[in-house]
């Protein structure tokens, strides 16, 4: 899980995996949905440099904790380096997803298992999207019809993303833009609405209203592994130290 990103979009100061979300850091919220799926038998957590013993902390002992890089994909690299020898498959997953479902995690995880050896979890767009050039004027228009947005987690066979990330220099925005580069194929299967990325102000608030609004059976949807255990959403109250004492 990459977690060492700045937020500088997010903005507020705070490293974004450490933002209080309903009351606990939006990582401990993302951790919860790899906890609860029934695939993920390692964590390993890429967090900012200077706070690797906090996030360390927060997140007990089931989880390996290791120093980010300068950009996501350093963080990335880091991260496969410590993890255990004996795994086969790894998903990589933004700890800017708060709200992903447990059930997304084991979709891409079964998917790769099933024998693809990199997969993607993807939304079609609602908006039509542009290719501008650098004087602003439009360029093409790409049929809609054929893009996706694509989320994590991304799941590949190890030996396919280690090979991946050997790669130097390739521009890719995420894990499978590196895996493409290799020539290796690359299947998506359904995303889901609430694994977007918590990126700018507006996700934030929406984040904070989905698990505020959600019904308690509706809440686990929404990634919250104890809803539903209290009918005055209760996990958030309980959870709401753990934020505060991160400022
Ligand atoms: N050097 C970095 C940069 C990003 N990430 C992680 O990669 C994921 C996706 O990155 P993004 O949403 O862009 O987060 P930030 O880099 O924090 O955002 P910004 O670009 O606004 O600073 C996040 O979980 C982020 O913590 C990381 O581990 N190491
Ligand atoms: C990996 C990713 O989440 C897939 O959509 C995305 O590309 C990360 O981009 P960011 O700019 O590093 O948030």
């Amino acid at each position: 899980m990459p977690a060492a990103g700045r937020g500088e979009r997010l903005g507020g100061g705070t490293p974004k995996a450490l933002r209080a979300l309903g009351g606990k850091p939006m990582l401990v919220r993302s951790i919860e949905a790899l906890r609860r799926s029934e695939s993920v038998t390692q964590i390993v957590v890429a967090a900012p440099p200077t706070l690797v013993e906090v996030v360390a902390q927060l997140l007990g002992r089931d989880v390996r904790v290791i120093a980010g890089g300068a950009e996501r994909v350093d963080s990335v690299r880091r991260a496969l380096r410590a993890i255990d020898d004996d795994i086969s498959v790894v998903l990589v997953h933004d700890a800017a997803r708060p709200l992903t479902p447990p059930s997304l995690v084991d979709a891409v995880a079964a998917a790769v298992l099933a024998g693809h050896p990199a997969v993607i979890p993807v939304l079609g767009l609602t908006d039509t999207v542009k290719e501008v050039g650098p004087d602003g004027r439009v360029i093409r228009t790409p049929p809609r019809d054929r893009l996706r947005a694509v989320q994590t987690p991304q799941g590949f066979r190890r030996d396919v993303l280690a090979a991946a990330y050997a790669l130097q220099d390739i521009p890719a925005t995420d894990d499978a833009g590196l895996v493409e580069a290799l020539g290796v194929p690359v299947t998506t299967i359904p995303g889901a609405q609430e694994a977007f990325k918590v990126t700018q102000p507006p996700d934030l608030v929406l984040a904070e209203a989905l698990l505020a609004r959600c019904a308690p059976g509706d809440a686990r949807a929404a990634g919250d592994p104890r809803a539903g255990t209290d009918p005055r959403g209760g996990a958030d109250v309980r959870a709401g130290s753990d934020a505060r004492s991160l400022g």
